[in-house]
């Protein structure tokens, strides 16, 4: 497992010991990570970053330029730029929510959500589904970690 996911899991547990925990890592990978009540992980999720995302698809076409990334005032768009600021925030935001439903059936609960990594401070606002959006996450649990070596 890579060591921030593990980071993520840690500041989990130590910082909200009560009931199960989504961490969703908004980095250069888009995760999820569970943890339940007892420190057991339960299981993660790997998909491709925001940012990461955004400059593939940048990258890999011809006319479709860089964007902020940025709420836009409509879902539908009708210039280019609105477009894709549409596709990337409420693609991605649709994801997170999805994979924040999905984990809590898979182990019926409904876990404590934290958002941490790059752009979470984009979604957060976006979404009841996420409680915490905590910027420094990761980095508390690889305190916690070197606090305890
Ligand atoms: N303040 C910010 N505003 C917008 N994008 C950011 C910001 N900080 C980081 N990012 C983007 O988030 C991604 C990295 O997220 P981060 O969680 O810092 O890294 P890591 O993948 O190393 O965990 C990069 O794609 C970066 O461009
Ligand atoms: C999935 C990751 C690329 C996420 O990295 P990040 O976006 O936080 O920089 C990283 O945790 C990683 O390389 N993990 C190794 C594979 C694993 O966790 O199973």
């Amino acid at each position: 497992m890579g060591t921030d996911i593990y980071a993520n899991l840690v500041a989990a547990h130590h910082l909200y010991p009560e009931g199960k925990k989504i961490i969703i890592d908004f980095g250069t990978a888009l995760t999820a990570s569970c943890i339940a009540e007892n420190g057991e992980t339960i299981g993660v999720i790997i998909a491709p970053g925001i940012i990461t995302s955004l400059n593939s698809l940048v990258g890999q076409t011809a006319q479709l330029p860089e964007i902020e990334l940025v709420k836009p005032q409509s879902v539908l768009g009708l210039d280019t730029v609105s477009c894709m600021q549409s596709g990337m925030v409420y693609g991605f935001l649709g994801m997170v929510e999805g994979f924040v439903e999905r984990i809590n059936e898979e182990v019926e609960d409904q876990c404590m959500v934290i958002a941490t990594g790059g752009v979470s401070h984009i979604y957060k606002p976006l979404t009841s589904k996420i409680h915490i959006a905590d910027r420094l996450h990761t980095l508390k649990g690889l305190y916690h970690l070197g606090a305890n070596i």
